[in-house]
This record gives structure tokens, sequence and C-alpha cells, in this order.
């Protein structure tokens, strides 16, 4: 797991092997440990490099081993042996230098970076911190703003910041293994004190706790509720503060803490589940891993409104040649101008040019003759996208792949009116679509593995999480959805405000409330979707429209705001107030607040004192609830899908896990228990009636997440 091999008849060459990116696994940590010390013992070793095999200098401490009783030897002594080494070692980093690797690293005398090489330390995201010395280490080496910046937030920097910082001595676009040995040669006889960051004192900024103050204001504002954040920042007050043994104590006491906390475990989940959302499989035996996608060299994107301009934006940043559609002049100069003014500010932060010649922008559908794959983004309307996708069947080139970018409509319905089903797949993006990062690939039952492996891997280039999902109405995300705002509704009647439910589901860690995120997308988008089904029509009373529809309690709430003109921030008024149409601050509306009451008087409702448990409990165990009917019915395949559908695009707190990770960790008994109560109390409302999968769950004692799809009676995969 550790190679050794001397060169240059001097140098000991020390390589990680664990592919595949030498994780620090306890293997390769008793490889390096016992590497390192013959290459001290051995005279004729005057220096060592540290290097990762296949050009990966090392990911970090192994995330699968954190879920079993540690083993092997401890990174931390590991580390401070080579530190304390009589020899110089120099790390060799290529590719990535991330966690653990990048703590090794830093407790290497000098380090050589590749100039395409990332460098970072990410264990926030797995809610941990660096606890190998680098909250110690790192501060010690570029300064507080900097160490605090790079821990609290996990981000990965390039090997030329890392040189801006001091975190690397050398940036080479040559061999950096070979300059390393290089920069080892040369260093053999100098004093290694000064390279032992240990040693250093850390330098201070002028106003430390203001430092800190601004630091925890802004950890807490982007990851509510998150503890990691928090422990990154007093761990790095520690070495500001502390000499260099008792911060490291510091530091492996707030470890201690986070590592066995339900968010380390939530955030790791995620982790994987990431990853595992990519290897999608169909029922007839395509496999992500065996099923060719087609290349993509160019594509079309129809309708420049908001969901249009960001696919385009995406596309061209991702090297795909973009002809963009529109039906009228008026439409196609404001995405033009709109797609080309976020080009030009996104190649204005990169520092590059921006790719504007990339993309064409016409009036005329036969511009699409040669296009690769279109991706049709009309108004939500299954009239107008057949008539799209039946005039595209005539346009496209035979092969052309025909996507839809719709967020409910039936993809096999519109896949029929064209002249190549197996070819048709929903690419369903979120707004802003070239900022968030989920894409759910609706697969048809015809749609080919060729075309879902095309529509995945395209999601990947674009920088997407895809996850595969079955062809039911809103498919996984908005199905979910429609009940988490069905059931904050119902709060509302039952005596909640908007904020109130908002203030709940903050707290609980969503990046916005329910309704705050309601005025955002624009509330005549429901009222719109309502409409269409036929919850809203001629025959229903206008002054006492009924809260019983199509055989199940409903709230005409939001159906009489949008009536209102509160149309959300748009209007500059919803469920609260803006300062004008388009602003951003929502603030408590005392007209809401009398609306409600009237609303209340007029049916009869008292309202009564709710619990912020019971907003959250009824909100998020729906959301699950659902969850589980989605797996009996086949339309996601796993539940780290469903939780990934919800992280990525609906803002669900990502210590959290997602709706069915959070389940299982709340304990299926109680979700099946409360969710018994609330429905005893709301017998009109069938979602919060138990799923079958739910109650034969906890009839098999709450099995573990990976095994619940064995208690699938009848497994109907739908995808
Ligand atoms: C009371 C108890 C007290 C206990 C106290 C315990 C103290 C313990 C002390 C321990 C101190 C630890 C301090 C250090 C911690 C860490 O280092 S945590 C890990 C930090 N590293 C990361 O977060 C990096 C994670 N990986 C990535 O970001 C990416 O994978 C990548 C490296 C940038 C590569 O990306 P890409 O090329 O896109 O490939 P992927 O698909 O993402 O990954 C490929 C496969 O590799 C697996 N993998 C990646 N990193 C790791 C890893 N660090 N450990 C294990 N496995 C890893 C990934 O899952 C993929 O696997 P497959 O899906 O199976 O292919």
């Amino acid at each position: 797991m550790a190679q050794y091999a001397r060169t240059k008849g001097s140098i000991a060459l020390i390589t990680l092997t664990n592919p595949p990116v030498n994780a620090l696994s306890a293997a390769v940590r008793k490889g390096i440990t016992e590497a390192v010390a013959r290459a001290f013992k051995d005279t004729r070793v005057k220096a060592v490099v540290l290097c990762g095999e296949n050009g990966k200098f090392c990911g970090g401490a192994d995330i699968r081993e954190f879920a079993k009783a540690m083993s092997g030897p401890p990174l931390v002594p590991m580390i401070h042996a080579i530190e304390a080494g009589e020899k110089p070692v120099v790390a060799a980093i290529e590719e990535m230098a991330l966690g653990g690797g990048l703590e090794l690293a830093l407790g290497c005398h000098y380090r050589v970076a590749h100039a395409k090489a990332r460098l970072g330390l990410p264990e926030v995201t797995l809610g941990l911190l660096p606890a190998a010395g680098g909250t110690q280490r790192l501060p010690r080496l570029t300064g507080i703003p900097a160490a605090l910046d790079l821990i609290t937030t996990g981000r990965h920097i390039s090997a030329q910041e890392a040189l801006k910082l001091g975190i690397v001595d050398r940036v080479t676009e040559g061999n950096a293994v070979e300059a390393a040995v290089e920069l080892a040669l040369s260093v053999v006889g100098r004093p290694l004190a000064p390279r032992r960051l240990s040693n250093h004192a850390t330098p201070l900024p002028a106003d430390l706790d203001g430092v800190f103050e601004e630091v925890l204001v802004q950890v807490k504002r982007r990851a509510r509720g998150a503890m990691a954040p928090v422990a990154c920042a007093k761990a790095v007050r520690a070495a500001a503060e502390l000499p260099y043994s008792r911060g490291l104590e510091c530091e492996r006491e707030l470890m201690n803490t986070l590592f066995t906390s339900g968010q380390a475990r939530a955030l790791q989940y995620c982790f994987f589940a990431q990853r595992a959302a990519g290897k999608w499989s169909l029922p007839n035996g395509a496999r992500w891993d065996n099923s060719r996608p087609r290349a993509v060299h160019t594509a079309g994107v129809i309708g420049l409104g908001t969901m249009g301009r960001g696919i385009a934006v995406c596309l061209v940043k991702a090297g795909i040649s973009v002809v963009a559609v529109e039906t009228e002049e008026k439409q196609l100069d404001s995405g033009r101008r709109a797609v080309r003014g976020m080009l030009e500010r996104d190649a204005k932060r990169r520092g590059v040019t921006a790719p504007l010649h990339m993309i064409t922008f016409t009036l005329s559908m036969q511009q699409l003759r040669d296009v690769d794959l279109v991706i049709e983004a009309v108004f939500e309307d299954m009239a107008l996208k057949k008539s799209v996708f039946a005039e595209l069947s005539r346009v496209c080139r035979p092969n052309a792949l025909l996507c839809t970018n719709t967020s409910g409509l039936d993809v096999d319905e519109l896949a029929s009116v064209t002249d190549r089903p197996p070819l048709v797949v929903g690419m369903h993006f979120f707004a802003p679509a070239h900022v968030m990062k989920l894409l759910e690939v609706i697969c048809g039952p015809r749609s080919s593995p060729e075309t879902v492996a095309t529509a995945m891997t395209l999601g990947k280039r674009l920088g997407k999480v895809s996850v595969a999902v079955g062809n039911c109405p809103g498919f996984v995300g908005n199905r979910m959805l429609k009940l988490y705002l069905d059931q904050a509704h119902f709060l509302l009647e039952e005596g909640a405000s908007p904020e109130q439910v908002d203030q709940a589901l903050e707290e609980f860690g969503f990046a916005l409330g329910i309704f705050k995120v309601a005025d955002l997308s624009g509330l005549d988008i429901g009222w719109r979707v309502r409409k269409a089904a036929g919850l809203i029509g001629p025959d229903v009373d206008p002054k006492f429209p009924s809260r019983h529809r199509q055989g199940r309690r409903y709230c005409p709430l939001p159906d009489l705001l949008c009536e209102q003109g509160r149309l959300g921030q748009k209007s500059g008024r919803g469920w609260y107030l803006y300062d004008s149409a388009g602003g951003k601050e929502a603030r408590p509306d005392p007209a809401i607040s009398s609306f409600l009451q009237e609303y209340r008087l007029r049916y009869g409702i008292s309202a009564r004192r709710i619990t912020e448990q019971e907003v959250v409990e009824r909100c998020v165990f729906v959301l699950a609830n659902e969850g589980f009917r989605i797996l009996e019915d086949g339309m996601a395949a796993a539940p780290e899908d469903i939780d990934m559908v919800y992280v990525f695009g609906y803002g669900w707190p990502r210590h959290r896990g997602g709706p069915m990770f959070h389940a299982a960790q709340v304990g299926l008994a109680t979700v099946l228990q409360r969710l018994e109560f609330y429905h005893r109390q709301n017998p009109d409302i069938p979602h919060l009636q138990p799923s079958t999968l739910l109650r034969r769950l906890v009839g098999a004692r709450s099995p573990p997440m990976q095994q619940w799809k064995q208690h699938i009676r009848s497994i109907n995969s739908q995808l």
C-alpha cells in the first residue's frame, strides 16, 4: 500500500498505492509508517519524496473506514514522525491533495505541486474537521483568515492559489515527482527546524475577535444548524491562542464530538449517495457501465425563457455548440441579451474570454437539422410541447435525441407524437438551470438505454448530479413537493402563520422556508398546475371555495392569494411583503394575518397553537412517506436517489442526509407512529396515512436503508 524505492542514489521515493484516489486506509498508513522509518534508518538515504500512484497524490482519509472501528496506525503520530524526522521530506502533489492528503503534505518539510493539482481541506463537507493537525499547521503557514476560509468552506484551490498562500513551495508544469526529487537533492543538509510548521508561531490579524465573529456569522448563514463549520472555526481559534500541542488537543476534542454525530453520518452518506446516483440501472438490464452514451457536440435549445437561457449557458460552458430557437423576434432578442450577459459575467469572473461564438440564435427550427440533441424548454403546456415535438420529428436528423425539460408532464405522451420514441427522454433542470446542481433524467417506458446513458452523461458533463427517475406526474421531486406544500397550507388553515412555518423549517436547516420559496418561484406556477389538474374551474364557488376537492382535503388559500394579484416576489406581495415588485427582502405582512383570520372565521375553523415540532414532522415526514410510495411504485431505484433529488434540487439540509435518510435516522417506528397520529387528527388528508412500505419496514424491525428494496412486495420498476 506504499511502495519504497531508492532513486538518484540518495532519495527514497515512497509511493502511496491505493486506487482510485490513494486514500489513507489503514494499510496505506501502515505502509507509509514503515517506509518512512526505513528511509530514516537507511544511511544511504539523504532525503525522502512522497508521491501517489497513477499521478494522484492523495484524496484524504479513507471515508469508508469512518463507519468501522478504527484500526491501523493513526494519522497524527504518523505525520508527526515525518515532520520530526532528521531528513528532509518533500511531497510531490499531482492531481489532488485533499483532507488527510494535504495534512500529510503539511507535515512534510517541502511541497511541490503540479500546475493542474487541486488542494483543499474538505473535511467540513463530511461533517468533520482536519483532525490530523491540519487546523493547527495551516494557520501557522497561511495566517488565520486564509486558513479559516479553506477549513470552514472546504473549497478546493488551484496549485497557483496554493503557491500564493505559501501552501506549496513550487509549482511545475512538468513532472512533479521529478521536480520534488530535484528539490529534495537541493535541500539536503539545510536546517529542518524552520520547515516544521508545528514550530511556527501563528501570524495573527490585528482584529482577531472581529475576524472570528465575521466567520461565525458567515458559516451559520451558509449552513444553518451545521456543527462542523463552527467546530472548524473553534479549532482554528485554538491555533491562534494556544501552543501547537494544546491546539492539537482541542482539535481532537472537537473531532471526537463531530465524528460520532448524526450530522457527520448524514454528510458522509450524501458523499456516497451522490456517487451512487450516477450508477443507474434499468429493469431491462441496461446499466451505467454497459450502455454507451452518444457523443454530443451540438445541441438545440427551444425556448429562451428562464429555463432555456440557463440550459443554453450550461451547454456552452461545457463546450457544446448551441442553436437557440425562439418564436418571436422580441423574445429572441431578450434571450440573446440575457444569455450573452450570463456568459460574459461568468467569463469575467474566471478571467477567460466568453465563448459567445459557440451559440447562435434563430427564429427557424430548420437550423436544428444537424444537431445531436435538442432540449425543449417551452412553456409547461402539453399541447404546445406536443406541437414542438412533432415539428422536431420532421426537422431533426433521424438519430437526434429529443429531450424535454418538463417539471412533471408525461414524457411518454410526448414521445408518442414523434417518429422516434426510443430517442425521447426527460431532462428536468431546476431554476436557475446554470446554477442548480440537480438534473432529473426521466426514463420513459420506451426510452432506449443509449438515450438514458446520453442524458445521464450529458448531465454529468454539465456539472449536474443526474438522477434517473420514472415517468409519473411530478416525477420524484415535484410529486413529493406537492404534498409538502399541502401540509404547509393546511397548517396555515389550522392556525399557523407563514413566518412561523418558515422559521421552523429554517431552524430544521432548510435554506429557505416553503412560503419564501413559493414567493420566489411565483405563486401563479402552482395555480396554473391546479387549473390544469381540474382542481380549479367554473364549478368552484368564488365566494366560498370548497375545502374538499377530488375526494380529499383541499386548501384554497394560495388560489385566493393569486386572485388578489399576490403572486410572490415578482408582484411585490405574496405570502410576504416586499419593498417593490422583484424585491428580495421578505417582511411579514399584517394583511396576510388578517386575511388568514377572516378565512378561518368564514370556514368556522378555530385557530389552535401549532408547535415547531408539528410543523417539521408534518412537512418532513410526509415527504418521506411519499418517498416510500415512490420506491414501491418503482419510480426511483433507491432511497439514496430520492435523497439526492431533495439535497440538490430542493434545498434540503445536506447535514440531514435527505428525507429518507432522516426518516431512518429518526427511526422508522417513530415516523410511522407520528404519521398515524396526524392522520387520525386529519383523516381527510390521505397522504398522512402511512405507506405500505413504511409499515412493512417497521414490521421487519426497521432494516438498514440498503435492505429496504428487499421489502417491496413486487418490484415494479418504472425505470
Ligand atoms: C469517539 C470517536 C473518536 C474518533 C476520532 C477519530 C479520529 C480520526 C482521525 C482521522 C483524522 C482524519 C482527518 C482527515 C480526514 C479526511 O481526510 S476526510 C476525507 C477528505 N477527502 C475528501 O473529502 C475527498 C473526497 N473525494 C473527492 O472529493 C473526490 O472523490 C475526488 C478525490 C476529488 C475525485 O473526484 P472524481 O475524480 O470525480 O472521482 P469520484 O467519483 O468522486 O471518486 C472516485 C471513487 O473514489 C472514491 N473516493 C474518493 N475519495 C475517497 C476517500 N477519501 N475515501 C474513500 N473513497 C474515496 C469515491 O467514492 C469513488 O468510488 P466509487 O464510486 O466506488 O468509484
